[in-house]
């Protein structure tokens, strides 16, 4: 979208039901209706990599439909996303379920075709498998980048059954990899049984550091995002989150729940206290509706997207404002 082009927003629910018509991502249009767009929402129905309940091929869906709620002006932001950047949803990513290979690989293509056209993704899982894709993607365009992790669990783990791309892999894959800055890795939320110490230790080696969910619970969501935006800078940074992230009790809908989470409104305070950092991309996975009651994971999601859609289109409204200027 050039500067001087007006983005197409979502449907006016105060003139047409927000429960009509198929769903789109707060009912935004959908990415062939506007050509391009500056953040494309694209959807990765894929769970072949889950240890334990399946589902998550669903959650993309589930995020969509508890979206139509949302509305177009955030207050927390003081901003209206949809018409400061054109947001588009791009559909799903249509991933092999039997071949989990090819669904990285996939995945991958995919992000390089959207990602090439100047957008930026806010994809919805699928598992967290598709992390380690969606990073090689952005990595190409922006070289190692900084990396957030809202999560129960650390996804750095080797293999399972010997598979190397798992739900509970995909960060160790991408430190080997060389697509992350190491000065700037932070798990956030983490919690829960360990296989062994090693973990931790693995961890810890490979540059991560850890906010655990008794930190934000201890010191509060600001002085943990203030810690956050320090040590990330003004680095490219991704954020990827886990919707286990949260309690049980605020995402019940999830494959691998652990007690003691964050609430939603920790999550969405400590996004909000990002919103300066460079956030060229992000993800919301996990989302397992089967196991969710009355929509609250999925409309947790859907917040979530909406404040990190958000922070993407204050970002391209402020640089093409000063692009003009000059
Ligand atoms: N990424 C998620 N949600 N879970 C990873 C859990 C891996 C395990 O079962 O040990
Ligand atoms: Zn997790
Ligand atoms: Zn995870």
């Amino acid at each position: 979208m050039s500067s001087n082009e007006t983005p197409r927003g979502p449907v006016d629910s105060s003139r047409i039901p927000r429960y009509a018509g198929p769903a789109t991502f707060a009912r935004l249009p959908r990415l062939d209706e506007v050509g391009t767009a500056d953040v494309a929402v694209v959807g990765v129905p894929f769970d072949s990599g889950v240890s334990y309940r399946p589902g998550a091929r669903f959650g993309g869906n589930a995020i969509r439909e508890a979206s139509r709620l949302l509305r177009p002006y955030n207050p927390a932001q003081d901003a209206s996303p949809f018409a400061l950047a054109q947001v588009a949803d791009g559909g799903d990513i249509a991933v092999n379920p039997f071949n989990i290979n090819e669904a990285v690989e996939t995945v991958e293509a995919a992000a390089d075709e959207l990602l090439g056209t100047g957008a930026r993704l806010m994809t919805l899982g699928g598992d967290h498998t598709i992390a380690l894709p969606l990073l090689r993607s952005v990595a190409k365009k922006h070289g190692p980048v900084a990396l957030l992790h809202f999560d129960a669990h650390l996804d750095t783990w080797d293999t399972y059954f010997g598979a190397e791309y798992t739900h509970g892999t995909p960060f160790r894959r991408a430190v080997e990899e060389g697509i992350l800055d190491t000065e700037a890795l932070s798990h956030v939320g983490t919690r829960g049984p360990l296989y062994g110490k090693q973990d931790l230790t693995d961890d810890e080696k490979m540059g991560f550091g850890i906010v655990t969910s008794a930190d934000i619970y201890r010191r509060g969501a600001d002085e943990v995002a203030d810690q956050l935006r320090q040590r990330i800078g003004d680095r490219p940074l991704y954020i990827s989150i886990d919707i286990d992230c949260l309690d049980p009790a605020h995402a019940p809908g999830t494959g691998t729940p652990e007690a003691g989470g964050m609430t939603s409104r920790e999550l969405l305070e400590i996004l909000r206290g990002l919103a300066s950092c460079n956030l060229v991309s992000a993800d919301v996975v996990e989302v397992a509706p089967a196991y969710d009651h009355a929509e609250i994971t999925s409309v947790a999601a859907s917040h979530t997207a909406y404040e990190l859609t958000t922070i993407m289109s204050r970002q391209i409204a402020a640089a093409r404002k000063g692009a003009e200027a000059k």
